[in-house]
Order: structure tokens, then sequence, then C-alpha cells
């Protein structure tokens, strides 16, 4: 339970224990309690405090004020700020507060045996894109590594139903994939995000959702004339006779990345196997340390 400063967090001080604001903690908008105890606060001030700092207590702050040895360190957390959060505005979200679990991306990756990450796998209609993610989800399957693919054309079957092919739409449909595609690396997870995403603006958006080395974007290089004679879907034919307008390749960009952690080239007469391919990212992996736990 979240108690917000004003009326309610009035109620709180007036139930629970005081807490002490230190110069710096106001500064922070964070509040101190004392590890002398919380004794001596009269209610009026820790209300202005609780007020001026704009702060806010939630479960953990709460039972920390409980009592007792193990309390004393909940205590200390909430001087570290684990116990005692800002509320925050974010985009139309306003006071909206994080709730910090102890169970953390480290514990679930020692389960896992695995770090958890994003594989965003870009490239043209064609270029094989779906199959590589499937094949290297079976790679890492069989090495007892638990993957999760997103897959552009999937995704768009339900949470990104309601967008279309214009390039704003594209925008969101990338970001969503991204925010998403960070949930399942915070679960520990090896997320494979498999979509054109065809413009640098937006991979990079969901490269910035992650920590460094955690985003590792691969590159399907493959010419667009090799995609058009594919066609698995004909979706090229009908582009070009008009019958889909903005298909990425005929009458829509495709920016490929300047630099990026992969690059899988395919040219006519070269075309490695897709376990091939998924190998190489599959070494990638293991080289950068992926495939062991946190
Ligand atoms: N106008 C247009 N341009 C490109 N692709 C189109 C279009 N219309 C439908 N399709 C089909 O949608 C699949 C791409 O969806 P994505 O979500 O990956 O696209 S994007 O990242 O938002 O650009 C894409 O799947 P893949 O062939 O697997 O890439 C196409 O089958
Ligand atoms: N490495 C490869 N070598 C030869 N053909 C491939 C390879 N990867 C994919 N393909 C073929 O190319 C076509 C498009 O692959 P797909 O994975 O659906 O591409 P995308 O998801 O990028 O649209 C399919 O017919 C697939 O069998």
């Amino acid at each position: 339970m979240a108690l917000a400063a004003g009326g309610a967090g009035r109620s709180l001080v007036s139930r629970r224990p005081p807490v002490a604001e230190s110069p710096a903690a106001a500064a922070l908008g964070l509040l101190r309690i004392p590890r002398r105890g919380l004794r001596g606060w009269g209610k009026g001030g820790i209300a202005a405090a609780m007020e001026g700092s704009r702060t806010y207590m939630n479960d953990s702050a709460e039972d920390a004020v409980g009592g007792g040895e193990g309390a004393l360190r909940s205590k200390v957390d909430c001087v570290n700020g684990s116990g005692l959060r800002r509320m925050s505005n974010v985009g139309n979200s306003s006071n909206i507060l994080w709730h910090k679990c102890s169970v953390e991306k480290a514990d679930r990756e020692q389960l896992l045996r695995q770090k958890g990450c994003v594989i965003w796998v870009t490239g043209l209609s064609g270029s094989g894109k779906s199959t590589l993610a499937c094949a290297l989800a079976r790679g890492l399957h069989a090495r007892g590594k638990l993957t999760y693919i997103l897959d552009g054309d999937n995704v768009r079957h339900g949470l990104n139903s309601d967008l279309s092919f214009k390039a704003e739409d594209r925008a969101e449909n990338i970001r969503r994939m991204g925010e998403v595609a960070k949930l399942f690396a915070d679960a520990g997870v090896i997320c494979i995000a498999s979509l054109i995403s065809p413009y640098r603006k937006d991979r990079e958006l969901c490269r910035s959702l992650l920590k460094e080395g955690e985003f590792i974007e691969v590159f399907m290089d493959v010419p667009l004339s090799i995609c058009e004679s594919r066609d698995p879907k004909g979706l090229y034919k009908l582009a070009r006779a008009g019958k889909i307008r903005g298909f990425t390749g005929i009458d829509d960009p495709y920016e490929p990345p300047l630099s990026c952690e992969i690059v899988l080239e395919q040219k006519d007469g070269s075309c490695a196997s897709p376990d091939r391919l998924a190998g190489r990212v599959i070494s990638y992996l293991e080289e950068k340390g992926y495939l062991s736990p946190a």
C-alpha cells in the first residue's frame, strides 16, 4: 500500500511512530528514519516534513517502522531509498510509485543459470528474421536456456493489432516491442525480438531502454532482390502491383544499422543455413557470458 503525503500521509503519521528529515534527505526528497529510535518527533513536524519533501511511504517502509533489529536494517534500507520513494509523473501517468521487490533480476538469473537480454533481429521482410529466431530458440533450448520470441507478425495479432504500417504506428509498434522485450530480459529470459523495425531512431530508443550490452542487435543483411525472390507470403508481388502501399523496401524506407553487434550477411550463392547463422549468435552470447548465471 502506498500512502500519499497530505491527507493519507498525515493519517499514517498519527498511527505510526514518527520519521525524521535530514537536510540531505530533504534535498533528495527522502525522509530519514533515525537509528536511535522513532520517539520524540511531533506529529506536526512529521507531517510538514512529509509534505515538504513530497515523500511517500510504501509497505516495506511501514514494516520497517514496526520495530526490532531486522526492522532497523530495513530502516537503513529506507535511508538508502529502497523503502521510501518519490512519486513520479511519467507520460500521462501522474503520481505513480515504483514498487521494488527483494527478488531481483540477478536472483532470477541465478535460478535460470543465464543472463536476461534482448536479441533484436532487424531486416527486410523475407530476410530470414523469423527463421533465425526459431533456429536460435531451438539451439538455446537444447542447451537448457530459456528464450521467448517476440515476432512482429505475431504480436500484431494481439497487443499491437491496433497499429498500421504508417511511420508513427511502426514507431509505436517498435516502442511497445522494446518495452515488452525489456520485461522479458528483466525476468531473466533471453528474449528474441524479430521485427522489421525499419527506422534507426526507433531501434536506438529500444536499445536505450536496456543496460549497456543487454541489447544485441542482429542485422539480417540480405539484398532486397533475394528477399523479393523468396517472397514466401506473396507480399512483394502485391506491393509491386500497388496493392499494398508503404511496403518496406518498395515504397517505404529501411535504414540499415550503422553499427550493430552482429551482421548476418546472405548473398547470392552464399546463404548459410539458419542453424549456422543461429550458431554465430549463440557463440556471441557465450563469449559475452550471457549463457552463465549472473
Ligand atoms: N507495409 C508493410 N511493410 C512491411 N511489412 C508488412 C507490411 N504490411 C504487412 N506486412 C507484414 O507485416 C510484417 C512486419 O511487421 P513488423 O511488426 O515486423 O513491422 S515493423 O517493424 O512495424 O515495420 C511482415 O512480416 P515479415 O515478412 O516477417 O517481416 C509482413 O508480413
Ligand atoms: N538462411 C536461410 N537460407 C535460405 N533461405 C532462408 C534462410 N532463412 C530463411 N529463409 C527462407 O526465406 C524465407 C523468409 O524467411 P522468414 O524467416 O519468414 O523471413 P522474415 O521473417 O524476415 O520475413 C522463408 O521461405 C525461409 O524459408
